[in-house]
């Protein structure tokens, strides 16, 4: 039985401004294999954390319950940020548009506040993956233009790829999303998307829970009074990383929003980010990833 929550912290959540004047809320709630949760859980989320940024993709199989929890919740759509992704079995010119479409349909949206492009390689066969990437780079351009997206993205793009896109002239990427948790943390990948007005925004911030068991972040959750998983968004949040842990359990969502009432020294910040081993939690076998 959870206890219901007398405040919405995360809805005096700050936002970070994309380089065409939008602003995406610095916290969301992610929703990897999802699963039966969906929608029960973002119901949860929307009525009772306050929380209005989700993030999906096609891939985790749950848009539709999501749009039926958006719908129920009440919650105007314009008051929402809602980020899917394009899988790459769906690279490619028109059936990017089409994913993008049906997408929308499933989430029961007329338009995706951010679109991300999920890997850099695609799984178009006889195609090069640049070739297919650049393709697929410019179908999103049109959706935007359109206004089927109000900003896209990408996501584990390196530097190489980010460059390629540059070269290309077109969009700047609105986001890059990538793994970041005290395990891992791409500083020069950071640093390179800020340079370049794209949005950091990073994915696993509980790094699926390991991080929470870690001894220094245990030490900190007890000096700040204070759960392992809200030292650890904390720190993702203060590091100015758009930040979206997942849950399917009502207390645990409403307790990763607690995040905003505390603020972690630089001492500890950098006792965190003492931790990064270049640990991945996510691989796929793309020819990019190996080694
Ligand atoms: N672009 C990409 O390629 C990727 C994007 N993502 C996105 O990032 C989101 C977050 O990453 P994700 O992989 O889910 O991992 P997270 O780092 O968010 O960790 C999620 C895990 O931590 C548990 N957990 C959550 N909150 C608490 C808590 N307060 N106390 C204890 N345990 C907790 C969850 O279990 P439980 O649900 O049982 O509470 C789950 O097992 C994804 O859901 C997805 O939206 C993720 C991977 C790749
Ligand atoms: O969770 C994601 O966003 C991923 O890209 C992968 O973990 C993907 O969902 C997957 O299941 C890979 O097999």
């Amino acid at each position: 039985m959870v206890t219901k929550p007398t405040s919405c912290t995360a809805l005096s959540c700050p936002a970070v401004p994309l380089h065409n004047g939008l602003n995406i809320p610095i916290l969301g709630l992610g929703t990897s294999h999802y699963g039966g949760y969906s929608h029960e859980a973002v119901l949860y989320a929307l009525q009772e954390c306050g929380i209005r940024h989700i993030d999906t993709a096609k891939r985790y199989g749950c848009e539709e319950a999501l749009g039926k929890a958006v719908t129920e919740s009440g919650v105007q759509r314009e008051e929402l940020w809602i980020t899917t992704k394009l899988w790459p079995g769906d690279y490619g010119y028109q059936s990017t548009k089409q994913a993008c479409r049906d997408s929308c349909a499933r989430l029961g949206v007329d338009y995706l506040d951010l679109y991300l492009m999920h890997w850099p390689d695609s799984m178009v066969p006889g195609r090069s993956s640049q070739e297919v990437r650049l393709e697929t780079w410019r179908a999103l351009e049109e959706l935007y233009d359109e206004g089927l997206c109000r900003a896209i993205g990408v996501s584990n793009f390196l530097i190489p790829h980010l460059n390629e896109l540059k070269d290309c002239g077109g969009i700047v990427p609105h986001v890059n999303q990538v793994e970041f948790h005290p395990f891992q943390q791409p500083m020069k990948l950071v640093e390179h998307c800020r340079k370049e007005n794209i949005v950091f925004e990073g994915y696993c911030p509980l790094a699926k829970g390991q991080a929470l068991t870690h001894p220094h972040i245990l030490e900190l959750a007890k000096k700040y009074g204070r759960s392992a998983s809200q030292i650890c968004i904390r720190w993702s949040i203060q590091n100015g990383v758009v930040t979206i842990p997942k849950s399917t359990k009502p207390d645990r969502i409403y307790e990763n929003c607690q995040v905003f009432g505390f603020t972690l020294t630089s001492e500890d910040m950098a006792y965190i980010s003492d931790l990064h081993t270049n640990q991945k939690l996510i691989h796929l076998t793309f020819p990019i990833w190996k080694g």
